[in-house]
């Protein structure tokens, strides 16, 4: 063994050493920090558990005060509700206590009412025979003078109609009548079968009393917006027929007292213009009866009128026309083979400034039933065509005219004093028009034919532009009047009309949905029906011109409208909100109707002398 160590060989001894260690304590670090990281893991682990118990502990807390407010609102309730119930239970002590009196005082009152009976029973049974007869002669008297009393009443209701009439006459001779009909199915838009359920069917016009109808413009969610129309009558959905009819029917006494009379149903398609005036035609027997509209009822009203006047005096011819795309149709012509046929026709205005349609058609009838008959015969050659709107519906105006002819000493006699009234009316406004500075003007500008023409004609503005010089004194020797001189008015017998009209139904015809040829007989009924509204503005303003020339529809009833006829204007109204804006349009072209002021005509003084 060496004596000497080397001392590199200790320091290496000792380095090594030293190396040993320094790793054992590099070894002894790594599982310290080994263990930390443990240590700090599961510190981690013991937070998050830590937090979620904290968590769980807030929300067991949370839970617990909700518990605490939900049992103390539940106190608070129970103690409300356990005062109710004693509250309920004094009430019920005292209902219970009022019962018991009211029994009792009831039981009394029967004791009391059964005694009184009894007592009665016996007094009536020792009434001596004169006494019952006495009351029965008191029961008697009383029923006899309510009697007296409802006649009375009814008496004075038909003095205030007349008074209402006389009204309307001196207001100028044209009334204007509404009926509103019934919610049906067809306001409830394409394809519904039931008047419930669909918004369109709301009813929005209503009859609130017997002139007055009440229309809720409001569109729907927003707040109410009535609007009132004052008619002379206005008649409810529920109305019948028959009553419909009553109100027209004083209308046609006129008649026979030298009045021409209109009756005209106005109103958008599906409205019961056809219902009205026509009826309904599928129903059968008596039933048929009650749904006849004005044309029929009108024709038997007045036969019964006629019957009332001497035997043989009085004569009717009916006559029916269509106004179907602006053209006039005869429907009771016929071709060579005796077949019905509609055939064309023209508008004139004759001497006497009155329309008038040559070779029309009239036909002699002596009964309602014949003009039944050849009303059934012509509606079958009426156009009509289904809509979007209404199966049914007129394409076509249809006018039926019963002419009467009056021979009795009376009609005579006032047909005398008319010609007279006529011919010195004309005199007069003849002597008017043609003064010389007339003649001077007539002379630079009309040609030579113009004077075969009337002053009424000649008094029409130069704007009327379908101004017919082809007048001639007499077109129609049978159905107009002309002047002629004293000596031949003698025996003229009084001749008046009755027209009764049921106009085609205005339409939107995005509403109807029609095409073709359809959508041109709308466009010409609008347009008419436009015309018709045009002229009773120029009436209502007193203008200078009225353009009646502007269609088929107002030229032919022109005399109806403005002349002196009586007119009554039915208006027919949907109730329902699908068709809200057409029942404004219709009741506004009624208002327009009541603000015409006519000239009370000459006839009627002429009538009122005679009587
Ligand atoms: N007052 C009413 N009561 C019961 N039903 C009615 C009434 N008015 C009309 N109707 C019915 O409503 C429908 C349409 O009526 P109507 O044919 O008279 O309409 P309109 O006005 O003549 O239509 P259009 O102008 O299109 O010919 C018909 O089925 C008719 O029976």
């Amino acid at each position: 063994m060496p004596l000497f160590i080397n001392r590199n060989q200790i320091f290496a001894h000792q380095v090594h050493l030293l190396e040993h260690k320094l790793r054992s304590k590099e070894d002894r670090i790594l599982e310290l920090e080994t263990e930390n990281a443990l240590l700090h893991l599961r510190l981690a682990e013991c937070m998050g558990k830590l937090r979620r118990e904290l968590e769980e502990d807030a929300q067991a807390k949370r839970q617990l005060q909700q518990q605490r407010n939900l049992q103390r609102t539940s106190h608070t309730a129970l103690t409300k509700l356990m005062t109710q119930v004693q509250e309920l239970r004094r009430e019920l002590k005292e209902v219970r206590a009022l019962y018991t009196d009211f029994s009792s005082e009831m039981e009394n009152r029967s004791k009391q009412v059964l005694e009184s009976v009894d007592c009665l029973c016996c007094a009536s049974q020792t009434l001596r025979g004169n006494e019952v007869e006495t009351l029965q002669a008191q029961v008697a008297a009383l029923e006899r003078t309510l009697q007296e009393e409802q006649e009375k009443c009814r008496t004075e209701k038909m003095r205030r109609r007349l008074l209402h009439n006389a009204l309307i006459e001196l207001r100028g001779n044209i009334r204007v009548h509404c009926r509103v009909r019934p919610v049906l199915p067809l306001d409830g838009g394409q394809g519904t079968s039931s008047v419930s359920g669909s918004p369109w069917s709301q009813e929005v016009v209503q009859a609130i009393s017997d002139d007055t109808v009440l229309v809720n413009c409001a569109k729907a969610g927003s707040p109410i917006m009535n609007k009132m129309f004052e008619f002379e009558r206005v008649h409810a959905p529920e109305d019948s027929q028959d009553a419909v009819f009553e109100e027209v029917k004083p209308l046609l006494t006129s008649l026979l007292d030298g009045y021409n009379v209109c009756i005209m149903a106005y109103g958008q398609t599906g409205s019961g213009k056809t219902h009205t005036m026509i009826g309904s035609q599928d129903s059968s027997g008596p039933e048929q009866e009650n749904m006849q509209g004005i044309i029929p009822k009108a024709a038997a009203e007045l036969f019964r009128l006629i019957s009332e006047q001497p035997e043989g005096t009085h004569t009717v011819e009916v006559s029916v026309v269509e106004v179907y795309n602006n053209e006039v149709l005869d429907l009771l012509a016929k071709d060579e083979e005796g077949a019905a046929v509609g055939m064309k026709r023209d508008v004139i205005t004759t001497s006497t400034g009155t329309s008038e349609v040559p070779c029309l058609t009239h036909e002699l009838v002596q009964s309602p039933a014949d003009v039944l008959c050849l009303l059934s015969a012509v509606l079958r050659l009426r156009a009509q065509s289904p809509t979007l709107i209404h199966t049914d519906s007129s394409r076509s105006h249809l006018i039926v005219t019963l002419t009467v002819t009056s021979r009795s000493p009376n009609a005579l006699a006032l047909a005398r004093r008319l010609q007279r009234v006529r011919q010195d009316t004309q005199r007069v406004s003849h002597r008017e028009w043609w003064s010389p500075r007339c003649q001077r003007a007539a002379s630079s500008r009309r040609p030579a034919e113009d004077h075969t023409l009337s002053p009424a004609s000649k008094r029409r503005p130069a704007g009327d532009r379908a101004y017919s010089p082809t007048s001639s004194p007499c077109l129609s020797p049978c159905h107009s009047p002309c002047p002629s001189p004293r000596s031949s008015i003698s025996q003229t017998p009084l001749r008046t009309k009755l027209q009764l009209v049921d106009l085609a139904g205005s339409e939107c015809v995005g509403v109807s949905g029609v095409t073709g040829a359809a959508l041109w007989e709308s466009s010409c009924i609008n347009r008419s029906l436009s015309a018709l509204s045009d002229v009773l503005g120029a009436l209502a303003e007193q203008r200078p011109h009225v353009p009646y020339r502007n269609s088929k529809l107002t030229h032919l009833l022109q005399d109806s409208i403005g002349g002196d006829a009586k007119l009554l204007v039915m208006l027919c109204v949907s109730p329902a909100q699908r068709f809200l804006s057409d029942s404004l349009q219709t009741l506004g072209f009624g208002s327009r109707a009541r603000q015409v002021q006519r000239q009370t005509p000459n006839r009627k003084n002429a009538a009122l002398k005679m009587k």
